[in-house]
């Protein structure tokens, strides 16, 4: 399988890129925040003054998800990620995004690195993630390519 999907349904891509290439056999997945299709993001509230919350756990949880969605277009699922990057904007986060990713993954799963970083494409986001999966196998003779 080969290609590349901008998958309907999901958030929009902010630029000229897809939200899935498929390649060798894998997906890499772009890029992925809490970011929903209306543009609002998850784990991002705001109140009638307008005071933000933003909350790491929420967003961790969404962005697995928005993922887990994308993924399932190209058949494959979390469980078929063998390597995720993490982009944080403050390590002060790395506790709520760990606990939230141990929910999802344990040591069987995929390599994974995270870093933080300067700023992401929204100040209301606090995580963004890109992974890489293995594509299942959907014929008898041999992996998909
Ligand atoms: O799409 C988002 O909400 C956040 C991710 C954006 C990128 O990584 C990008 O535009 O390259």
């Amino acid at each position: 399988m080969t290609g590349a999907r901008v998958v309907t349904g999901k958030a929009t891509p902010r630029g000229r890129f897809p939200h899935v290439k498929l390649a060798g056999g894998f997906a890499f997945v772009s890029g992925t925040s809490s970011r929903r299709p209306d543009n609002t993001i998850a784990g991002a509230e705001a109140d009638a003054l307008g005071t933000t919350t933003l909350d790491i756990r929420v967003q961790t949880r969404a962005v697995l998800k928005n993922i887990g969605d994308l993924l399932r277009e190209v058949g494959a699922d979390l469980g078929d990620i063998v390597s995720a990057t993490t982009y944080l904007v403050n390590m002060n986060d790395f506790g709520g995004y760990n606990e939230v990713y141990a929910e999802f993954f344990d040591e069987s799963g995929p390599a994974r690195t995270t870093v933080a970083v300067h700023q992401l494409p929204h100040p209301h986001l606090l995580i963004e993630m890109q992974v890489v999966a293995l594509l299942p196998d959907t014929t008898e003779e041999g992996p998909v390519t």
